[in-house]
């Protein structure tokens, strides 16, 4: 090894997975990439993908317990690669943390205080967090000198206004309890809304953008010239969207009347609303792909569910057109987003008095690159653009940790 280091490994924790990346930040290249899925069921599954030096795409299946397993698996096949957690071209660990409360605005070199505030915010975020927790503690005890950095969710929304931010209760209990809308996925809002300026040609500055994350978990967000100005979660990952399995908004006196009417206490509430709900709990799956295939077969039950699922997404579209006044872009992202294009023109349908609309050819187009996909006509481009998170939480983490970022990627 010559000079100073500049390799990032990037962990993104979900509730029941982690991605990984391992990044040069000196180049701008990946070295190898990989995810661990049902994770603590017996069916777990590890796929690991080298990137440089032509190795084959590597697979391992049988249960792994919890993220710290997860990641010591993920160590062992780097190992495997000669790019191990021992390396000293490893100049740092980025995590992606879901919650950063009221404290976390900008990315944070973690210790043991940190540590002991991202536990504090496990109640409001407690699908995620604990995972977030369990991936930083392992890779602590496996590197204590390195430096690891906190990316969080939450971020990029501190910039949303009082009106957009604050719930309409009484502001004593809420202010004693911190309740108010942190919104998610900031992360990738902020890099999509970056991206799809440069899709335009223009500087993030000069324009509006919708852009709507749809992934297992989904969220939209209203962006004025680089700033989040609204977004549909809250103070948990619960509120806005219908989800893979999470309801979105509902009447919160549904949840009263579960407890009184239908007896369910507070923690079997969440669960219902968190894990048994979305599409899961409309027709019996979350993937996209299998409800646009019994869909195809006739199945009224996942016709339903995509309905709700499009009214919703439309409902959204709608309410940030009229928050941000003008809109330059309206931007699909994540799993869903950029690879459902019959979701992108349920959602757009009907939407033309708005500027809004998607051409068939362009919408059927398969591609990693950001692209648009309404036709020359439209006042509004609806586009594309393929997230990635791990980008820039490693982005995020070498210039925290002191490396200067060489911008060789889309945005
Ligand atoms: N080819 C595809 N067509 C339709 N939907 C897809 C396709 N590929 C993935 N998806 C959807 O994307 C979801 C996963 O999105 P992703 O952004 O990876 O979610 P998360 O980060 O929350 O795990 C899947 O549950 C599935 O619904
Ligand atoms: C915050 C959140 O919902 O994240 P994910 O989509 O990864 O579950
Ligand atoms: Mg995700």
């Amino acid at each position: 090894m010559t000079g100073t280091p500049t390799r990032v490994l990037v962990l993104n924790s979900g509730s029941s997975s982690v991605k990984y990346q391992l990044l040069d930040m000196g180049d701008g290249g990946r070295l190898a990439q990989g995810l661990v899925e049902r994770i603590g069921e017996d069916t777990s599954r590890l796929a690991h993908t080298p990137l440089r030096g032509g190795g084959a795409k590597r697979e391992r299946t049988g249960p792994i317990p919890d993220h710290a397993a997860a990641l010591k698996a993920v160590a062992e096949e780097l190992a495997a690669d000669g790019l191990g957690l021992d390396s000293p071209e490893l100049a740092a660990i980025g995590h992606r943390v879901v919650h950063g409360g009221l404290r976390f605005t900008e990315p944070t070199v973690i210790d043991e205080e940190v540590v002991a505030e991202i536990e504090r915010l496990v109640p409001v975020a407690p699908l995620h967090n604990p995972a977030n927790l369990l991936g930083i503690r392992t890779a602590m005890a496996m590197r204590p000198d390195l430096p690891q950095v906190a990316v969080f969710d939450t971020a990029f929304h501190t910039t949303m206004p009082e009106a957009a931010a604050r719930y309409a209760i009484d502001v004593e209990t809420a202010d004693a309890h911190r309740i108010r809308r942190y919104g998610f996925h900031g992360t990738s809002h902020a890099y999509v809304s970056r991206a799809a300026a440069k899709l335009l040609g223009k500087e993030p500055g000069e324009v509006n953008v919708i852009v709507l994350h749809l992934g297992n978990g989904a969220s939209a967000s209203a962006v004025r010239g680089g700033r989040c100005v609204d977004t549909s979660m809250g103070l948990t990952p619960l509120e806005g969207l219908v989800m893979g399995t999470r309801s979105g908004d509902v009447d919160p006196a549904v949840t009263f009347h579960l407890k009184r009417v239908a007896g369910m206490s507070a923690d079997e509430i969440d669960v219902l609303l968190n894990k048994k709900s979305g599409l899961v709990g409309l027709c019996g799956d979350n993937d996209m792909r299998e409800i646009r295939r019994r869909i195809d077969e006739g199945d009224e039950r996942a016709a339903l569910a995509f309905d709700i699922y499009i009214h919703r997404l439309k409902k959204y579209i709608g309410a940030y057109y009229a928050v941000l006044g003008r809109v330059d872009a309206v931007v699909f992202t994540a799993g869903v987003g950029e690879n459902a294009a019959p979701v992108r023109e349920a959602a757009i349908a009907g939407l033309e008095e708005l500027g809004l609309a998607v051409d068939a050819d362009l919408n059927a187009v398969r591609s990693d690159e950001p692209r648009v996909i309404s036709p020359v006509y439209a006042r509004v481009a609806v586009a594309v653009v393929p997230t990635d998170e791990e980008l820039e939480i490693a982005r995020q983490t070498f210039e925290l940790t002191g490396g200067k970022v060489t911008r060789t990627t889309n945005a």
